[in-house]
């Protein structure tokens, strides 16, 4: 039972040692394997970061605290926890002079206002996608995102009952419920975002408590990651375009959307980029002069490169500061791939910006200079080994960032950003003691496809995997090795913590994650060689990859698995089917197997008449060819050949691959007499995320694992 009655209680600052579990048998009995996972996935990660007001001693020191929140997987309590730790940075503008952390971790519990109760509006949305809470420049009111107050409805057969204030005043209620409205379909912005549906601004008075749901919102978009304007006469925000209907969103930053600022004093809105392209993550620079914004075309394949857009408040005129790079040359920067920039990602002297990027298979942070647009790298690699950072702050040019490597757990690094032209010169400090490393070996492979491989409209690319092996075994022992291809396909692996394949490797087995052509990082001429090759080009780079580790690493052949999720899963159906018997197991979650059913019961159709070739518009009905094509490009043509024992992992409430894609291939494998089991979480999504779902993933692909290789 948990202390409830508490608001806060105190967590320890749990520090994993890597000492426990350093030791590199093979593990073969479940129960070792059962607590490694627990030890591993103690490991909090860090999300987000806050500087507070510099503070001047009696004795002329400065210093400042910094709010960090973390959220650790909790196995007992089947929850993650969050949870906030604190930490004290002296300095002199440019340098820490002494740092460290101060006070107790303290598990977050959220005091909230409750808004809803006030009904002027539905849910308030605390979403990446939409959500943003931000403060006037003023500090007397507070914005946000609410869903849109719905309708009173009822029934047509509710008897009339009037309540007693009306009853007794003899009057009527202003708002008469809609009959026939009930079961009204509210369309929703898809996986991850159900139950968003029209997103409305609100602000709140901070001094009468009032809230108001601003009007003059174009009624054709849904308004989201808004702030105030440098004057506070009214909002920026970002409009995604909702007609003729929704399409999911969640790493789909494709859609068509604006950058738009209402004016609360007239209540006009107008809008401040083009309005054919798909633009996010809007940022205010310090001086409240300049927004910085990423933007990307409007479909196609579902994240690309991105430009990096300036927008000057008082000239009103657009830039462009750093353009797509279409080819990645070694050594040069390839290219932003993100979602999201940093809330806070401006210098103070408000000419750069710092952003963390994905560059080929790792997460680097670089420094742009919005007036020149030079892209500079912050040193971080000859002070620590290589790995990957994540922006989470900046602020009065203290850079904070979370740093991992596939054998370190993340940890917080904090660093002040040195002068223009000296950004080499940055020295980071930890906040923590540095993690140990675990006894994981692991490298980046590159891979040079083969001639007959080349893609002929984007020849030359080449493609990378992180190949990850337990330390301490005999030289000539030959170890098991599990194949990752990432999902999307438009995502990547970088070189960060990963828990499964942490744990994997401290279970005796060698992991290989493949960044096959098509993923981010790599310029958009790679992203661009995918759609149409799906099924083909992405397999035969992973099986080209796997190949290669084999013939390089001291592998055992006959023991190879695969393991994939999503896009990932497809991958993973594709490689069973098209190389029979060479995998001795497989582990699927949520895998797209036939593209052609998934089109009318996804979220994202547009992904699926895309990826395999052809392009999308909202009033596209595929004809027999374009269907065609889904289905010849999908794993579920290849079942009858499948020898490879099959886990399938399936979340019941999947928008983006629903469940029944996984039942049409369990179906099919049965058929054919190949060895399936199916694992079933009610309350999950497409990521399986929930702790208990999480978990049980890994321990009965563990099984699946040991006994298919025995
Ligand atoms: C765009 C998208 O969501 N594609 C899915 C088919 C997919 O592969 N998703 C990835 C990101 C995942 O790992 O879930």
């Amino acid at each position: 039972m948990w202390l409830k009655w508490r608001s806060v209680h105190l967590l320890q600052w749990r520090r994993v040692t890597s000492s426990s579990s350093s030791s590199f048998q093979q593990i073969k009995n479940l129960e070792d394997v059962a607590s490694l996972y627990q030890d591993l996935s103690r490991h909090p990660n860090l999300s987000s970061a806050y500087v507070g007001p510099d503070v001047t001693t009696q004795y002329g020191g400065k210093y400042c605290n910094l709010y960090t929140e973390w959220a650790q997987r909790d196995l007992d309590r089947n929850e993650q926890v969050k949870f906030c730790r604190q930490y004290i940075v002296f300095h002199d503008n440019n340098t820490i002079v002494y740092s460290g952390p101060c006070g107790n971790s303290c598990e977050i519990k959220v005091k909230s206002i409750n808004l809803t109760s006030l009904d002027k509006h539905g849910k308030v949305y605390e979403d990446d996608q939409f959500g943003c809470v931000s403060w006037s420049h003023s500090e007397s009111h507070i914005l946000y995102i609410a869903e849109k107050k719905r309708p009173k409805t009822e029934s047509f057969f509710q008897p009339e009952v009037k309540n007693l204030k009306e009853a007794l005043s003899g009057e009527d209620g202003a708002q008469k419920p809609i009959k026939g409205d009930q079961f009204l379909l509210y369309e929703d912005w898809g996986e991850g975002l159900v139950s968003k549906s029209v997103p409305v601004l609100c602000v709140m008075d901070i001094e009468s408590g009032n809230i108001s749901v601003l009007e003059g919102i174009p009624d054709y978009v849904s308004p989201g990651q808004a702030f105030w304007s440098p004057d506070d006469t009214g909002v920026v925000f970002v409009g995604w375009w909702h007609a003729p209907f929704r399409l999911g969103l969640k790493f789909c930053p494709n859609r068509r959307s604006a950058l738009f600022f209402v004016d609360l004093t007239g209540g006009k809105c107008e809008m401040l980029s083009e309005d054919q392209a798909s633009v996010f993550s809007p940022r205010l620079s310090p001086d409240k002069c300049r927004i910085i914004y990423l933007k990307c075309q409007q479909f196609g394949p579902h994240q690309q490169c991105c430009q990096l857009l300036m927008y000057d408040w008082y000239t009103k005129v657009t830039s462009i500061v750093v353009d797509i790079v279409n080819r990645s040359v070694a050594g040069q920067f390839t290219g932003i791939y993100a979602t999201l920039l940093a809330s806070y990602c401006w210098s103070a002297d408000s000419r750069r910006v710092v952003i963390d990027a994905v560059q080929r298979s790792q997460q680097s942070l670089f420094v742009v200079d919005t007036m020149s647009g030079t892209v500079t790298p912050l040193q971080c690699q000859g002070q620590h080994p290589p790995g990957s950072w994540k922006l989470l702050t900046i602020d009065r040019d203290l850079l904070v960032t979370n740093y991992s490597t596939p054998n370190r757990p993340p940890t917080i690094k904090v660093g002040f950003l040195p002068a223009a032209g000296q950004e080499e010169d940055i020295t980071w400090v930890s906040l923590e003691d540095d993690n140990d490393a675990y006894n994981i070996d692991w490298c980046c492979k590159i891979h040079q496809p083969p001639k007959e491989q080349e893609n002929p409209e984007y020849p030359g690319l080449d493609f990378e995997s992180i190949f990850l092996r337990p330390q301490n075994i005999s030289p000539n022992s030959k170890v098991p090795l599990v194949v990752f291809p990432h999902g999307g396909p438009h995502s990547a692996f970088v070189s960060e913590w990963l828990l499964f394949p942490a744990v994997m490797c401290s279970m005796g087995l060698a992991v290989l994650l493949v960044n096959y052509r098509g993923s981010v990082g790599f310029g958009q001429d790679n992203i661009l060689s995918l759609p149409k090759n799906v099924g083909d080009q992405d397999v035969k780079d992973v099986q080209f990859a796997v190949q290669q580790v084999l013939e390089e690493e001291s592998l055992d052949p006959e023991r190879v698995i695969v393991f994939g999720g999503s896009h990932g899963g497809f991958l993973a159906c594709h490689l069973v089917g098209q190389y029979p018997g060479f995998y001795k197991a497989g582990v699927v979650r949520n895998p797209v197997t036939n593209l052609l059913s998934m089109f009318g019961s996804t979220d994202i159709p547009d992904w699926c008449l895309v990826e395999s070739g052809n392009p999308y518009a909202y009033p596209a009905v595929p004809d027999a060819a374009e269907y065609g094509e889904m289905l010849r490009k999908s794993p579920i043509r290849y079942v009858s050949q499948v020898k490879t024992p099959m886990l399938l992992m399936l979340g019941e409430d999947d928008q983006r691959v629903p469940n029944k894609q996984g039942v049409e291939y369990y179906r099919a494998l049965r058929a054919h007499d190949v060895p399936v089991r199916v694992l079933w979480y009610p309350g999950n999504n497409h990521s399986l995320a929930k702790v208990d779902a999480e978990s049980d993933c890994f321990m009965n692909a563990a099984m699946w694992i040991k006994k298919h290789l025995i």
